[in-house]
């Protein structure tokens, strides 16, 4: 006897249309008319981009776009979510590393909105709803259940939405009621599920509820469940092509990139804006003196120098705390492979520290390795199957190397010479590369990097214009608004741009590999190319040594 179940009810909603009509989908789905949202944004649209849009409005603003990472998640979703303006504010909700990211690229995707609209929660205490665009990280969020306003979110973006994954965790159980009461929502991960298929569940029923209001039923069909003398396991999977054609057919948007990879530029830049939040009163009050130490101006060529450098040192101090939260995120987010570029060996320390500390393997490379072991730790990354990291640092490792079974690269620290940046990029970006390849520059505001990228940029527009950098940063990269915001600012750029010459660099490395901040009391060592130290002396020492040579010369 063969016995019959029913369909169930989300199979059916889900091919209810299909039934009707007998046209393909791409075809049933019709332009959205866009015409309220910001022109910025719109012409920027790629045609794949624009349809995903299209496909979350026909969809009334509630999808999973699954998008492959870097395929621009965020441009699509501020743009849904501006399509649906009337009904804001909206909350937009994300790994704690990426909050002030979404802040700039509301500013520059939407410059209609005023830049006092955007509320980043950063303090349990904050308000939640004092924006238009209300921005927190998800551990802060259910950290916030008193605040459970009255009124509803209509519009909410969940970045990274696989964090919701568990429903157990405290996340979810603050995320889910929000989903719930809101008209719109837009989740947006490139790795929805991990590993099995019971990860899904929570971000199906947060866009359309009434799928599977319970878990046994999703269970049941999809994750193979088995009942066991403890309970029930739903760890496996089945069913898994109707799962696909249900999530495809009704919920979810998903590009690989080789299908898109004619709309592509080659190289994806873009800046993650950091918070330096948290650090040591210690450390706060010596990026501010070195911040204003730099821009007081009427000094000697020498003691700008100095002072560029201490501010540098600092910065890589302030920026340890997001740079390992962030990497650990993109672990989280389903990087498995990729390269991190830092300048300082604290830095360096720092992470393989942390990597260490939670078992993720890596490799470092510095100017103390040995030439000999280099290719050695190359072939250990090329040929890992499962996660690697590879520590590099940006003077001692940004040539000669070939790493490009990863397609990301992160630097932690900034470099004045884009040369040398360019050069890191393309140990990914080389022949043998079959994907596009990510490069994601982590940027703090308040440290020094505040004026190293406005200077990296120039520097690259004028390479672009002389036709000798393939791409140009400002256009693709998410900071138009760091620039020139300071009315200081331009001097300061200059002054790196008239400090930092070629002929300077070997000096600088080597001052900076020295130095000694005796008011600190921190040691901050460089990995330039310089693997031998020479006695600790002050920068100072340094550069009037030198001066003296040349002077002699
Ligand atoms: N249409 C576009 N015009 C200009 N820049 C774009 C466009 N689309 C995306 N970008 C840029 O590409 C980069 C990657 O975009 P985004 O961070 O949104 O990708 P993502 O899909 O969210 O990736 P991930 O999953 O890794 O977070 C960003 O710097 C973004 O500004």
């Amino acid at each position: 006897m063969v016995e019959i179940e029913p369909l169930p009810r989300a199979v059916i909603q889900a091919f209810s249309s299909q039934f009707e009509k007998s046209q393909s989908r791409a075809a049933d789905i019709p332009e959205a008319d866009l015409s309220g949202v910001d022109p910025a944004l719109t012409r920027c649209l790629m045609p794949f981009q624009r349809d995903g849009v299209n496909f979350a409005v026909c969809r009334e603003g509630r999808l999973l776009l699954a998008d492959d990472m870097g395929l621009g998640k965020t441009i699509q979703a501020i743009c849904i979510a501006a399509f649906y303006r009337k009904e804001w504010p909206l909350l937009v909700v994300t790994p704690s590393s990426v909050r002030f990211t979404w802040a700039e690229a509301f500013q520059r995707w939407l410059p209609s909105l005023r830049p006092d609209s955007i509320n980043v929660v950063v303090k349990g205490k904050d308000n939640l709803r004092s924006g238009q665009v209300n921005i927190i990280s998800y551990d802060l969020l259910s950290k916030m259940d008193k605040q459970q306003p009255t009124h509803p979110f209509n519009v909410i973006i969940m970045d990274e939405s696989h964090f919701l994954k568990n429903m157990k965790t405290a996340r979810c159980k603050a995320a889910l009621p929000m989903l719930k009461a809101a008209k719109r929502v837009i989740l947006l991960s490139g790795t929805p599920a991990m590993s099995r298929p019971s990860e899904l569940y929570t971000q199906i029923l947060a866009v359309r509820p009434a799928f599977f209001p319970r878990f046994h039923e999703f269970g049941a069909r999809y994750c193979d469940a088995k009942q066991l003398h403890w309970g029930w396991d739903y760890s496996g999977s089945s069913n898994l092509a109707e799962l696909k054609l249900v999530l495809e057919e009704s919920l979810m948007l998903r590009r690989l990139k080789a299908e898109v990879l004619s709309q592509l530029p080659a190289k994806q830049r873009k800046v993650v804006t950091v918070t330096t939040d948290g650090i040591t009163a210690r450390t706060k009050a010596a990026l501010n003196a070195a911040a204003k130490d730099l821009a007081q101006g009427h000094r000697n060529k020498m003691q700008e120098k100095e002072a560029l450098l201490v501010f540098f040192n600092h910065t890589a101090e302030a920026k340890l705390r997001p740079i390992n939260e962030y990497i650990l995120d993109l672990m989280e987010c389903g990087r498995e492979k990729f390269l991190v570029f830092a300048h300082h060996k604290l830095v360096l320390d720092n992470v393989t520290k942390e990597l260490g500390e939670k078992g993720i393997s890596y490799i470092r490379i510095d100017g103390t390795t040995p030439s000999a072991e280099r290719q050695l730790l190359c072939n250990k990354f090329q040929f890992s199957e499962k996660s690697c990291v590879a520590v590099l640092s940006i003077t001692a490792a940004n040539m000669g190397l070939t790493l490009h079974s990863a397609n990301l690269v992160v630097f932690a620290e900034l470099f004045w010479n884009p040369g040398v940046l360019i050069q890191a990029e393309d140990r990914v970006h080389r022949i043998g590369q079959t994907s596009n390849v990510d490069i994601h520059y982590l940027v703090a505001k308040g440290t020094a990097d505040d004026y190293l990228w406005p200077m990296i940029q120039e520097k690259m527009n004028v390479l672009g214009q002389a036709g000798l950098s393939e791409s140009n940063l400002s256009e693709n990269a998410e900071c138009a608004s760091f620039y020139c915001r300071d009315p200081k600012q331009k001097t300061i750029t200059e002054m790196f741009q008239r400090s930092f010459t070629e002929e300077d660099e070997a000096m600088l490395l080597q001052a900076a590999d020295t130095w000694d901040d005796s008011e600190t009391g921190i040691t901050s060592t460089c990995q330039g190319n310089v693997t031998e130290s020479p006695s600790k002396k002050t920068i100072f020492d340094y550069f009037g040594n030198n001066s003296a040579k040349r002077k002699a010369l």
